[in-house]
């Protein structure tokens, strides 16, 4: 076994920073996306599948090793039809309105994970998560929620949302990305 003191260690970073190459034209593409903007792209995406006219909302549960675990959009449940039930919002009878039957981005996330469980993980998700996607991101145990916007802070919803994360110590911050638009263009492949 070879013996682990400095003058190899150095030498292993050494190695490590030996380029292939001399031309600029060979460097690495720098406008690539960063691993934030790429889980919360996937969670914008995600978005585009949902019916509700009014607001689509994305979540990516992303594990410890980058690996995306789950994916979900606000929506109906299962067998309940799309185009059954109502998405109108602002009905004085509240059973014409969507909020009695739509479930929750986050909630849909973490029902269809492809992992055993989501403990330990980090849910990137557009919209703040309300009280009750709260609860259930509590008990899932993940252990951090990176959001998009917080547009609905003052509402009771989200107050009693962030009093549970604090209460339950889950993480939550916004996210900051360094592209404000990615485009998919899937003529682009297309162009020399
Ligand atoms: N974190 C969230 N995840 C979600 O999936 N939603 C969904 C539920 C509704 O379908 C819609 C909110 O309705 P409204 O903002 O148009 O009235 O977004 C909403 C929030 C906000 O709490
Ligand atoms: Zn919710």
């Amino acid at each position: 076994m070879t013996e682990n003191t400095n003058e190899s260690v150095d030498e292993i970073m050494k190695i490590s920073k030996i380029k292939f190459y001399d031309e600029d034209e060979s460097a690495k593409r720098k406008d690539y996306l960063e691993w934030e903007e790429y889980f919360m792209g996937i969670a914008f995406l995600a978005a585009q599948r949902s019916k509700d006219p009014a607001t689509q909302v994305g979540a990516c549960i992303v594990d410890d090793d980058k690996k995306i675990v789950a994916i979900g959009y606000n929506g109906l449940p299962i067998k309940c039809s799309d185009d059954t039930f109502p998405w109108s919002k602002n009905s004085d009878d509240p059973l014409k309105n969507k909020y009695m039957y739509v479930c929750h981005a986050e909630v849909n996330a973490i029902l269809n994970k492809n992992s055993i469980d989501v403990k330990g993980c980090t849910l990137y998700v557009a919209l703040f998560p309300c009280n009750e996607c709260s609860k259930i991101i509590i008990q899932s145990r993940i252990k951090e929620v990176v959001f998009c916007s917080d547009k609905h802070a003052e509402k009771p919803h989200t107050v009693a949302s962030k009093r549970l994360l604090d209460a339950a110590g889950i993480k939550y911050r916004q996210f900051v990305p360094n592209h404000k638009k990615i485009i998919i263009d899937f003529d682009k492949i297309n162009e020399s």
